[in-house]
């Protein structure tokens, strides 16, 4: 099966040294693949380069066979991501900012309001249709930028801590929708802090340290938490002994 997304040998560097180096990455059609790493080992960093917010020093992303510096609208219609910040315009109520982010998808108007009833259902947001997005909690702020993510049922899926001001509940729902896109079909590249979260989605887990991918671990690891730490505390030990470049 093709790779719905791909970094091959990508390299960024930031001004001061840090960045990523190096990075290869792919993420199948139906496959969740999570990115772990402690603060600042370079998961976003990867995100962005994928999804053509960074423009790489080398090496190529790669989303649905075409190379992201030359992909179209077409292409772009069919990814939903969630960087950083939720989007949302605080002035704009909840409605107006899922019909803003149907519309940059090229949704038909036709199509948008079930859309929308179907997406503030799935996410438990129906009671705030008609709120503004600013005075929503950071968490219902949170559920609305991945109900914008996801509602147009997307085939390429970049996550960047959804988990974040999440509640239980919020992350439930989280869960269930990506697990839901996955089975449609869809590829889906999520980050995480959370790695008993991350155990209960992720087909594929890889570690991320300083600016390089180190390795996988098994999703089904009884103790993930600390094959995580191992794999991070082994590449720091071996970095510092070749005298390599620290976080
Ligand atoms: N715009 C920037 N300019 C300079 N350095 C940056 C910039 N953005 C990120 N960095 C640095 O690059 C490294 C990787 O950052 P990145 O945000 O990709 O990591 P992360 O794994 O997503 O971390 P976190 O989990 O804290 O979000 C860090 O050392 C960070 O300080």
């Amino acid at each position: 099966m093709t790779d719905a997304m791909m970094l091959d040998r990508v390299s960024r560097s930031y001004r001061g040294g840090a960045g990523v180096r190096e990075v290869s990455l792919a993420v199948r059609p139906g496959e969740v693949h999570a990115l772990v790493g402690l603060n600042g080992a370079g998961k976003s960093t990867l995100m962005k380069l994928l999804l053509g917010m960074l423009r790489p020093d080398s090496g190529a992303a790669m989303i649905g066979g075409v190379d992201v510096r030359r992909a179209d609208a077409r292409t772009w219609s069919k990814l939903g991501q969630l960087i950083e910040t939720p989007l949302a315009y605080g002035e704009l109520t909840v409605r107006a900012n899922l019909d803003i982010a149907a519309r940059l998808r090229g949704v038909p108007s036709i199509e948008r309001p079930a859309m929308i009833a179907e997406a503030v259902t799935a996410f438990r947001l129906t009671e705030y249709l008609n709120r503004r997005a600013r005075s929503l909690s950071l968490g219902n702020r949170q559920r609305l930028g991945i109900a914008a993510a996801l509602q147009h049922e997307p085939a390429y899926v970049v996550l960047d801590e959804p988990t974040n001001a999440l509640d239980p509940a919020g992350t439930i729902l989280l869960r269930e929708a990506v697990i839901r896109r996955a089975s449609q079909g869809a590829a889906v590249l999520i980050s995480s802090h959370h790695l008993d979260e991350v155990a209960r989605i992720a087909d594929t887990i890889t570690v991320m340290n300083a600016g390089r991918i180190i390795g996988g671990l098994d999703p089904h690891d009884d103790d993930l938490e600390r094959a995580f730490f191992q794999s991070v505390l082994r590449d720091d030990e071996a970095r510092s002994e070749a005298g390599g470049p620290s976080a």
